[in-house]
């Protein structure tokens, strides 16, 4: 699988005075080079008399590849670093998201409409027909993105608000691919009934609830009573938004090697939400042979009871033609370990078990980490296809109808497609809304 360039670096900017002389830039970026720092845009801020100051962008593996680069680069005659710029910080600041108003307010008669008075016969139409303020209102547009702070990507519980920067992100992404407004909430608590009472007495505010980022296993009691409990679509991204992703890749690396799917063993290191969500998705997909582990013997009982296997890392390794780990543990699994042929997907974020291009020098046939195989691929289709359809529920169908829609839009030889193809996103949604209606999961109960 190609990896895009720089895709697994940090990025960032540096601000140079450097003499304008022939030689010195090139000086500079022999120096970078020297020290294995690759290097992207170089932008000319200003021209002086005796110097130019230039913005430079630099592709580094770490904070310390950082350093030695910038040490190496003061031993540079004629050149002095005024700033090294953080775009990642940059983008972040004030936060990424904010809630706007789709309509005019120009005038005092623009209020009486929008405000009071004029709102009021609005909110009598709702109260005497209540499927009205899907009409009237941004409710059915609008998906809550619900995180404890538990198990913040791969970093674990870290608290919900410090994982906002990623629950903001979620929401750019709901925006920008399928125009949902997906508004992060907090939640203050780690018991399992007041996070459930919660998010029922919040409901109304929304069309659909997207868990994120909770641990196991209480997602998994979360989430069940939650969808018991709500007539409103309630998903836990880390588990089905990821599994998703990861049947359409293997949809694709199946296709590519001419093997069946349902017949390839399949191995799980890290059985928690994602892992967990992973195995069940295959399973009901007819894949017959699931191995898993993880350190905890509770969720080898639960992979158990789900009709999977239980074994070791080695195991693992060793019995699986394709192995899905999603420990949150980087550097896990050693290029010894892989075997060849393999299909190795290292989904952790930020950093995974194995980086793909380390797994495919060790041997395996294709490689990928949780940056290209990310539930970015799937939630926001679903959710916009579940809202399109006004599904009460997320079932099997709808999620597998997601897969079969990525899996088509991976260009030859790579396993799923880019993040940025609009057009997956509305096939995703067109798909789950079909399978939502025909697997009857719009319709009222009866
Ligand atoms: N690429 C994606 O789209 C995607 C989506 C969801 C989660 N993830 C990643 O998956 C990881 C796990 O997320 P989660 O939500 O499932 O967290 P989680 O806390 O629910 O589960 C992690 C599991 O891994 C197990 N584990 C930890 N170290 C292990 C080891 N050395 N060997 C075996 N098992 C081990 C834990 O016991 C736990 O059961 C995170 O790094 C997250 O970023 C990626
Ligand atoms: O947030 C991501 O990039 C994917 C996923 O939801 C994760 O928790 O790692
Ligand atoms: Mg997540």
């Amino acid at each position: 699988m190609n990896i895009e360039k720089g895709l697994d670096k940090i990025v960032k900017t540096i601000r140079v005075t450097i003499t304008d002389q022939p030689g010195y830039l090139g000086r500079l970026t022999t120096a970078i080079g020297s020290e294995g720092g690759n290097i992207g845009d170089v932008r000319l801020l200003r021209s002086g008399l005796t110097h130019n100051v230039r913005e430079i962008t630099l592709y580094v593996d770490n904070d310390r590849h950082l350093e030695r680069i910038l040490h190496a680069v003061s031993l540079v005659e004629g050149v002095t670093v005024e700033e090294v710029i953080d775009r990642v910080q940059k983008v972040h600041e004030g936060g990424k998201i904010a809630v706007k108003s789709r309509v005019e307010l120009a005038t005092l008669g623009d209020v009486r409409k929008i405000y009071t008075p004029g709102v009021a016969s609005i909110c009598r139409q709702i109260q005497q027909h209540p499927e009205l303020a899907r009409r009237f209102t941004a409710i059915g547009n609008s998906v809550a993105i619900v995180t404890n702070g538990t198990a913040i990507l791969g970093l674990g519980d870290i608290g919900p608000v410090a994982g906002m920067p990623v629950m903001e992100g979620k929401s750019v992404l709901f925006d920008k691919l399928v125009g949902i407004s997906g508004i992060p909430i907090l939640l203050d608590t780690k018991e399992p009934d007041q996070i459930v009472e919660t998010i029922c007495r919040i409901a109304p505010t929304f069309g659909a609830i997207k868990l994120e980022d909770i641990a196991a296993p209480d997602c998994f009691e979360i989430e069940r009573r939650l969808v018991e409990r709500l007539t409103i679509p309630v998903m836990h991204d880390d588990q089905h938004g990821t599994a998703v992703v990861v049947l359409a890749a293997l949809l694709n690396a199946t296709r590519f090697t001419n093997t069946r799917l349902q017949n390839a063993t399949v191995g799980i290191i890290g059985l928690g939400a994602a892992g967990t969500g992973i195995a069940k998705l295959l399973m009901a997909y007819g894949v017959k042979q699931v191995l898993g582990t993880d350190l905890s013997q509770g969720a080898m009982e639960m992979h158990r009871t789900n009709g999977g296997e239980a074994t070791d890392l080695a195991g693992v390794m060793e019995r699986s033609l394709i192995v899905v780990a999603t420990t949150g543990c980087p550097g896990l699994i050693k290029p010894e370990m892989v075997r060849n042929g393999q299909v190795i997907l290292a989904l952790s974020n930020p950093d995974a078990e194995i980086g793909p291009q380390q797994a495919l020098a060790a041997g395996a046939s294709f490689a990928a980490d949780g940056k290209s195989i990310n539930n970015a691929l799937a939630f926001p289709g679903i959710f916009r296809g579940a809202l399109n359809a006004r599904a009460r529920r997320i079932n099997n169908r709808m999620l597998i109808a997601a897969s079969r829609a990525i899996a088509q839009y991976a260009e030859e030889g790579e396993l799923v497609p880019g993040i940025l193809n609009m057009a997956v996103h509305a096939a995703v949604a067109d798909a789950v809304a079909q399978a939502a209606t025909l697997s009857g999961a719009a319709d009222p109960p009866a």
